[in-house]
């Protein structure tokens, strides 16, 4: 860095035209300025960082940054351009700064020593207030850009918990919340039934009518489901051609009740593939009680090998696991 207490026209321009200086007539401010100095930094250089203390403000006369939250990241939470500022806020409250910035560009700027600083604000209250409307701009900024994050978090979650083909919540919710909700039935004394389904020779759609038809074959089935269960099950696609259904507070002849339900709606409502024709559908339920003790996994396990039966005996029915001891 070269250092050097001359400012171009072009940076005295700058200057007078920067936030900071509004409403001020630098040129009565020559004894305060004569102790800032101009540095140079080149491009990719940390100005600020999180993990140095910081005890200057700077203001860009030329060139570029970015204010971002790693060093590597490549997502800027800002822009700085000449007459800005940054530093602020270390400054005033004595923390290390909150994010780095980087320099984009190369760049000059002016360093402004904290105790220089408080020397001018006193003299010129007028920059006090603009350091001010700063430093309420940055927070507001701040706080959008936090609720644009938390959205952008809220809608990855959402995606990465959710079927794309059929719109269903996915396996990794269903890893996520269905322990949750079992452990939540099993401390208030609540009985859970979780039924597997498994549609019934479904390679042969994909293999008789194709691919296309097979994922709406899916979707299809998805959304009978939907509209069948109640509002408290939880439902989800566990992967290929199955779909798992939780029932919190049901006992295992109500669940059982249901699954014949379904099973019922699935084989009397074809998928149409074109004005004349349809293919008919069924599936294969298994379902089981959960028991004392058992975690998802015992669950997920007895209801697969109901299931197992349901496809043994002929498919297109509900089984429910028998405890063999
Ligand atoms: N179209 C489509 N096919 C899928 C998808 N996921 C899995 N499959 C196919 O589903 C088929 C499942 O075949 P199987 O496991 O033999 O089951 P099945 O033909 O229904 O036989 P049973 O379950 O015994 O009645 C496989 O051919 C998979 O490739 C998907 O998202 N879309």
């Amino acid at each position: 860095m070269i250092e050097t207490t001359l400012f171009t026209p072009a940076e005295s321009q700058v200057l007078s035209n920067s936030p900071l200086f509004k409403g001020i007539d630098l040129t009565t401010a020559y004894p305060f300025m004569q102790h800032w100095s101009i540095r140079e930094i080149t491009i990719g250089q940390i100005l600020l960082s999180p993990m140095k203390d910081n005890k200057e403000l700077l203001i860009l006369l030329e060139g570029e940054w970015v204010v971002t939250i790693s060093a590597t990241s490549n997502r800027p939470l800002a822009r700085i351009f000449p007459g800005q500022c940054v530093g602020e806020l270390s400054i005033l409250d004595d923390q290390r700064p909150s994010s780095h910035v980087i320099a984009t560009h190369n760049s000059r700027y002016l360093a402004i020593q904290r105790d220089e600083l408080w020397r001018f604000l006193c003299a010129y209250p007028m920059a006090a207030l603009n350091l001010l409307r700063i430093m309420a701009t940055r927070t507001r900024d701040k706080s959008e850009l936090l609720e644009s994050s938390l959205g952008l978090l809220h809608e990855y979650r959402v995606r990465a918990e959710t079927d794309t083909l059929t719109g269903l919540h996915n396996r990794n919710w269903l890893m996520d919340i269905f322990p949750q909700q079992l452990e939540l039935s099993m401390r208030i004394g609540q009985p859970v039934v979780l039924m597997i389904i498994d549609v019934d020779f479904f390679k042969k759609v994909n293999d008789g009518f194709g691919h296309a038809v097979g994922d709406q074959v899916l979707k299809h089935i998805a959304i009978l489901m939907q509209t069948d269960i109640r509002a408290t099950d939880l439902l989800a696609r566990y992967g290929g051609e199955e779909f798992v259904v939780m029932m919190p507070a049901t006992l295992l002849v109500e669940g059982q009740a249901s699954a014949e339900r379904l099973r019922k709606r699935i084989q009397k409502t074809p998928m149409p593939i074109n004005d004349t024709d349809s293919i008919n559908l069924t599936i294969s339920i298994g379902l089981s009680e959960c028991l004392t003790g058992w975690t998802l996994t015992d669950l997920l396990n007895a209801s697969d090998q109901a299931l197992y039966m349901a496809k043994n005996n002929g498919r297109n029915q509900v089984v429910c696991w028998k405890n063999p001891f």
